[in-house]
């Protein structure tokens, strides 16, 4: 089974989850788009769902697909999110961000009853920080707010570069929030609880790719198949 294999197959037992009539966040990535496509034979097929997109990229494929869109204001309640990740950690805690949607993906999955994470095997890991964690801040001030994650990840023992995202032309890379987002190469994060919460303290970061608390389960594809992983308590 290769990598697009085991997107599919994730995103297929996560359709197992979606019930007619249910209020479905829609999240960003490869791995959400096989949902996507998936989600979208079954609404031909008669499933009603009304789906609230955490990216513009989202949003564009629901549309061409024919998936029925509403904002998070018309449905600020949402009975489920399916997304990916780009981390998966034994309680299910997540990096998240990659495609650069996680303010988005953040408050969809918030407002959600319950978030699926639906991922292959290589994203699980014992300790988050492998991938560089996302943290999106506001342009205003970046440079000031940059010191500040710096002087927060030395109080936290962390250290690594801190690579403001670019696109492929070299332009600065822009959030559909119009945001931009400093990659944070920590390596392996000990306390991710604690970085997820001084984060949030300074003013200029918006959020950040840390998911703590929000995935009540995990689809995880691998060669053999697909596997339920519950948060480790
Ligand atoms: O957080 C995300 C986008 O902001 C994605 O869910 C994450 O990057 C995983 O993407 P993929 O399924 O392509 O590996």
């Amino acid at each position: 089974m290769d990598a697009r294999e085991m997107k599919i197959k994730a995103a297929a037992e996560a359709l197992t989850h979606v019930e007619d009539g249910m209020r479905l966040g829609i999240g960003t990535g490869s791995t959400a788009e096989e949902f996507v496509r998936l989600l979208a034979e079954r609404v031909a097929g008669g499933l009603k769902v009304e789906g609230v997109p955490t990216s513009e990229r989202t949003a564009r494929l629901c549309l061409e697909l024919g998936v029925q869109l509403r904002s998070l204001d018309e449905l600020p309640q949402l009975d489920l999110t399916i997304d990916g990740a780009d981390e998966i950690d034994p309680q299910l805690r997540l990096i998240k961000g990659g495609g650069g949607a996680l303010l988005r993906e953040k408050i969809v999955a918030a407002a959600s009853n319950r978030m699926i994470v639906i991922a292959d095997e290589t994203k699980i890991v014992d300790t988050l920080g492998a991938f560089p964690l996302p943290i999106e801040i506001n342009p205003f001030g970046q440079v000031s707010t940059r010191i500040a994650v710096e002087a927060l990840a030395s109080r936290l023992g962390l250290s690594g570069a801190l690579d403001l995202r670019k696109r492929s032309d070299d332009s600065l890379y822009m959030t559909d929030g119009g945001h931009l987002i400093l990659d944070a190469s920590f390596g392996r994060i000990p306390d991710a609880d604690a970085l997820a919460e001084q984060l949030n303290a300074i003013p200029g970061v918006v959020e950040h790719g840390l998911f703590i608390n929000l995935a009540s389960l995990a689809i995880i594809a691998g060669p053999a198949g697909a596997r339920v992983m519950e948060p480790k308590i």
